[in-house]
């Protein structure tokens, strides 16, 4: 999915601009990381991509969307083309892991068989077979976030946000979770994610926007890490 960000600006109160006078193009298929201080509008900017947050200034589109001219009826077809993995998992805590990936498939009216594959596929993919009869709460915190990515990634989004992915996960799942991006961003996915995490942006070197106070202030397109391990 392409995106095209215009002069994008979001003031939530007076004292509050989160965005001021953003301009951002992210070609499809890029890997992007959007790093920056706690307050610096990373957050802000990836709800605005899901239209839960409105401009006060300026544009957002996805191939060639204005996302201003979605009328609400059409919101949750586009949605279905964007993964999100935000800080809070919301996942359903009646439902088990897999039921929680697999209920995705019938909102959208995926034939069940089809739907029965396609969950299994890809909670084996984040390494959760063994555990895809827990409920939520007998998940670890690490699980619970695999979990919300299987449930993002099972309707092969076009578009993959992530807030903080790795944030309170032991180094080994960290690394286990960004593989997974990587792999999801190999397959064709436009992927964004939202990180403090330094030693991350450093090891799986991607293209970095940088914020800071709601402005843009560091775009660095160099030296890509690929899957296959090329620097
Ligand atoms: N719904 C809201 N109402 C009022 N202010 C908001 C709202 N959402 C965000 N803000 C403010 O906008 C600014 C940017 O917040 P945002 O969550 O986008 O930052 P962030 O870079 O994602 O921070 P963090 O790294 O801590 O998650 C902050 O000052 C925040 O308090």
């Amino acid at each position: 999915m392409e995106i095209h960000i215009n002069g994008l600006t979001k003031i939530f109160s007076p004292n509050i601009q989160a965005l001021s006078d953003i301009y951002l193009d992210i070609s499809e298929g890029e890997f992007v990381y959007l790093i920056g201080t706690t307050g610096s509008g990373k957050t802000t900017l990836m709800r605005m991509l899901t239209r839960e947050v409105l401009p006060t200034r300026g544009q957002v589109s996805l191939d060639g969307i204005d996302l201003r001219r979605l009328s609400s009826s059409s919101l949750p077809y586009f949605r279905r083309d964007i993964g999100v993995v935000f800080q809070d998992y919301k996942l359903l805590p009646n439902l088990t892991a897999w039921e929680n990936v697999a209920f995705v498939l019938e909102v959208c009216g995926v034939p069940r068989a089809e739907a029965r594959e396609r969950t299994d596929d890809v909670i084996d993919k984040v390494g959760l077979w063994n555990r895809r009869g827990l409920m939520p709460d007998q998940l670890s915190g690490g699980e619970q976030q695999r979990v919300a990515i299987a449930r993002a990634i099972v309707n092969a989004p076009r578009l993959f946000l992530a807030d903080e992915p790795t944030g309170n996960l032991d180094v080994h799942t960290a690394e286990y979770v960004m593989k997974l991006l990587l792999s999801i961003h190999a397959a064709g996915t436009t992927v964004i994610v939202a990180t403090h995490d330094q030693h991350l942006v450093d090891t799986y070197r991607q293209r970095v926007v940088e914020l800071h106070m709601g402005r843009l202030v560091r775009d660095e397109r160099e030296g890509r890490y690929s899957i296959s391990g090329d620097l």
